[in-house]
């Protein structure tokens, strides 16, 4: 795995968030393209956009304009994570996070939703996602593209683009 290596892999996931058992084993030891002298979640400040009911449809949620994902100060300097154009708000769930903290402060502001679903299922994104949206959003940019992805030879997604 190019992207992203982990040093442990032992996390345990129950079906409920309350007795789930989440352990922080999961330290990345590299990951390309970030620096993480460049992360900073400094000092949040109190929610300006609480998080939304469980039952409340995404389609429904407030709209939060790119340029506010994007800004520290307009977020309240929020850890706020993109994925399929919802806003997660992870500031508190960051420090339960059995993938760790560095792979979720370093894509504050962004879309991750492709690194997002190489590593978990609808399950986790139910149990654990859904309760912390707070938003959703368009044109928040993933700052880095998905690689193709092969079976054999062949190319699976990205058809259009031909063979490397
Ligand atoms: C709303 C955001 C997120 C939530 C709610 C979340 C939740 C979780 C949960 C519940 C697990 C445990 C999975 C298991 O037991 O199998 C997990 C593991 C993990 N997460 Fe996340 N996560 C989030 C964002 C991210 C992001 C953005 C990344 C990377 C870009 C990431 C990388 C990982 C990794 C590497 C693991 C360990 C996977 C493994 O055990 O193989 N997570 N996360």
């Amino acid at each position: 795995m190019g992207w992203l290596q982990l040093n442990r892999q032992y996390a345990t996931l129950s079906s409920t968030h309350t007795n789930s058992t989440l352990h922080k084993d999961h330290s990345p030891t590299h990951i390309e393209g970030i620096h993480i002298e460049d992360i900073h979640i400094n000092n949040p400040q109190p929610h300006r956009y609480p998080p939304v009911a469980t039952d409340l449809p995404d389609a429904s949620l407030p709209f939060i304009p790119a340029s506010t994902v994007l800004d520290a100060e307009s977020r309240n300097h929020r850890l706020w994570l993109v994925i399929d154009n919802i806003i997660y708000d992870s500031t508190d769930f960051v420090s339960e996070h059995p993938g760790g903290s560095t792979v979720m402060n370093s894509f504050v502001g962004k879309d991750c939703s492709w690194q997002f679903w190489r590593f978990h299922t609808e399950e986790h994104m139910k149990v654990y996602g859904r309760g912390l949206r707070v938003g959703r959003t368009k044109g928040v940019k993933n700052p880095f593209r998905e690689p193709a992805r092969y079976v054999g030879l062949r190319r699976l997604g990205n058809a259009d683009e031909g063979w490397d």
